[in-house]
């Protein structure tokens, strides 16, 4: 645990793990949260932790003689100073994530978004894992000729139990990546030669599909249903990622999929049992758990203490990330948030939602070009491009890349007819419409409340003392309560519900509008928005005007120098907020 993080309040009532043969340890989408959350002790866990708990894992399989496989589906990319701040980013989590202890891995989206940071994907990690890396459906061009991105699949074979396991890694059909790389839809990687090839083997216990794809993604059904072809009962495991959620599926009685959930706050659990059966109707069990990333968990689950739980390889670990992270600056106190925001857990439109204060309070203010300021504009950023609450008191360096990462910029279309203008962001929110999906939709399964409720104060600390730990009325936080497959007992922490409420695709601000705009409307203004959503915007303007008038070449920077929305909001914080947190 990192020196300022705090570990969980004590007395929590944990559900257990259940071994079986084969044991699975998944994490997903971590996006450079390796650190740990600061701020949010039930998830304060940082890597070094991770690698103890690892360690202990693999100690017990040892010791109950079964195999442990611990999986990560990638995204480990970008959301986090300790990812985003250094240059070129990524660099020392490429180098210290190499410290864990990991069987397969695979890549998610965001380590191809950007062009460095694909290529030094594939030169510092794909090779340092001999193998391990797989990616089924990504390629690279580095000389000019496509090459695989990784390994287009992985056998190995378990140290106790001696299962044979053939792994794919798919990513799901993103089509936002650099062109240095190729992304091939699942569809179509399953007719080729190689897949077949692999699947063809008849020398495999278990098949295992580790994806950056949602677990409910049809994607993940076509490559199943490939192999269910040639094996129709051999087990298949598929973890899965992306959407950000804990999930778990059953996909038929010798395939289930695992998803654990975002941000380091999840590690998931697994357990099959009787693989080692020779009847091909034996009945497989399988057992899954959704573990918070916290000391307090790992050491319970490891039966461990403060005094047995770390080892020499973690503690170095946690010591190594403390430095990192200073000499990335990320503790600098940029202000004083003076209360909470947060992305979902308060409807859109409060003002406690961080959407709502940045459309009416943020954006207007930021997003200004001296030479039009007094020009109307509107400023449309998609939502998916804030990533995380901001908690009241320090605002820090480090929180800037936690709550908007990335380096988009802000273009526009200068004068705009108003009539056109004002349908835009209807025509963001309209589900039907195509534009508006994939880019606009951040994906995150957040939501789980269609229809805000009339009161949302459960999510404050409020502590309810119904069950019972440790022969004492344990301690409930607010937290995951996680509805799947296998039902509500999934997660390893009892906690209370937290409601989180969905968000819009886009927001907008309006700046520089005459007083009486509303009846007296301007006859043109500027559409200024972020260039990730510059396709969208195009789409658009044409869409509702009946006509091709834009193309995303037509859009100009909007303003000079580093405008990206983490150093707008860094000024903003620095200009508007108190800097003595107490
Ligand atoms: N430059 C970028 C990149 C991504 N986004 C937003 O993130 C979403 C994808 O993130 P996942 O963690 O879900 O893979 C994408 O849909 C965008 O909303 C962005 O805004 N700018």
């Amino acid at each position: 645990i990192q020196p300022s993080a705090r570990n969980p309040l004590p007395n929590q009532q944990f559900r257990d793990l259940k071994w079986g043969q084969l044991n699975f340890l998944h994490t997903t989408d971590n996006h450079g949260w390796h650190a740990g959350h600061l701020q949010e002790p039930q998830y304060s866990a940082d890597l070094g932790d991770y690698i103890s708990f690892v360690s202990h894992m693999r100690r017990i399989a040892d010791e109950k003689n079964v195999d442990l496989v611990v999986v990560d589906t990638g995204d480990r990319a970008e959301g986090n100073g300790l990812w985003d701040a250094s240059d070129p980013m990524g660099n020392y989590t490429r180098n210290f994530y190499h410290q864990v202890d990991v069987d397969v891995l695979t890549n998610g989206n965001h380590e191809l978004y950007n062009g460095t940071t694909a290529t030094n994907e594939f030169l510092e990690m794909v090779p340092y894992y001999e193998g391990r890396y797989v990616a089924s459906n990504v390629d690279i061009n580095m000389t000019g000729e496509w090459e695989p991105f990784a390994n287009r699949s992985h056998k190995f074979t378990t140290k106790n139990l001696g299962l044979r396991v053939t792994s794919f890694g798919f990513l799901f059909n993103f089509t936002g990546n650099f062109y240095n790389t190729n992304v091939k839809p699942a569809s179509i990687v399953i007719k080729e030669d190689w897949f077949h090839d692999a699947i063809n083997d008849q020398d495999v216990d278990l098949f295992m599909i580790i994806g950056h794809i949602d677990i409910e993604d049809l994607e993940l059904g076509h490559v199943l249903a490939a192999i269910r072809k040639v094996h129709p009962t051999i087990p298949v495991q598929i973890f899965g990622g992306h959407s950000h959620i804990r999930n778990f599926k059953k996909y038929d009685e010798k395939s289930t999929a695992l998803e654990s959930g975002r941000y380091f706050e999840t590690v998931g659990f697994l357990s099959i049992d009787g693989l080692l059966s020779k009847a091909k109707d034996a009945s497989l069990g399988f057992f899954r758990r959704y573990i918070d990333a916290n000391r307090a968990g790992y050491q319970h689950h490891t039966s461990t203490n403060e005094e047995t739980f770390d080892t020499l390889q973690g503690l170095n670990l946690t010591a190594k990330l403390t430095q990192y992270r200073a000499e990335l600056g990320l503790d600098r106190l940029i202000g004083c948030a003076p209360q909470d925001y947060t992305l979902s857990k308060d409807p859109y439109g409060s003002p406690n939602n961080w959407y709502t204060f940045l459309e009416k309070t943020v954006l207007p203010k930021v997003v200004a070009n001296e030479e039009r300021l007094g020009v109307p504009r509107i400023i449309f950023i998609n939502t998916g491009s804030q990533r995380f609450d901001v908690f009241k008191g320090a605002f820090t360096y480090d929180t800037s890349f936690i709550v908007s990462p990335f380096t988009s910029r802000f273009r526009f279309a200068q004068d705009v007819p108003w009539v056109h203008a004002s349908q835009l962001r209807d025509y963001f929110e309209d589900d039907a419409n195509p534009y508006s999906y994939p880019t606009l939709n951040p994906l995150h399964g957040e939501a789980n409340h269609p229809l805000p409720p009339v009161s949302n104060h459960i999510y404050t600390q409020a502590q309810n003392q119904h069950p019972l730990a440790n022969g004492r009325p344990a301690t409930v936080i607010p937290g995951y309560t996680t509805s799947d497959d296998f039902g509500t007992d999934g997660d390893d922490t009892v906690h209370s519900e937290i409601i989180w409420y969905p968000s819009p695709k886009v927001i907008q601000g309006i700046a520089s509008f005459p007083e009486d705009w509303e009846v007296n409307p301007p006859e043109t203004v500027d559409v200024v928005f972020m260039d990730f959503i510059g396709w969208n915007v195009a789409a658009g303007l044409n869409e509702i005007a009946g006509r091709e008038e834009w193309r995303v070449t037509d859009f100009k920077p909007y303003m000079e120098g580093e405008d990206t929305m983490t150093k707008l909001l860094l000024e903003y914080v620095r200009d508007e907020w108190k800097h003595d947190c107490v």
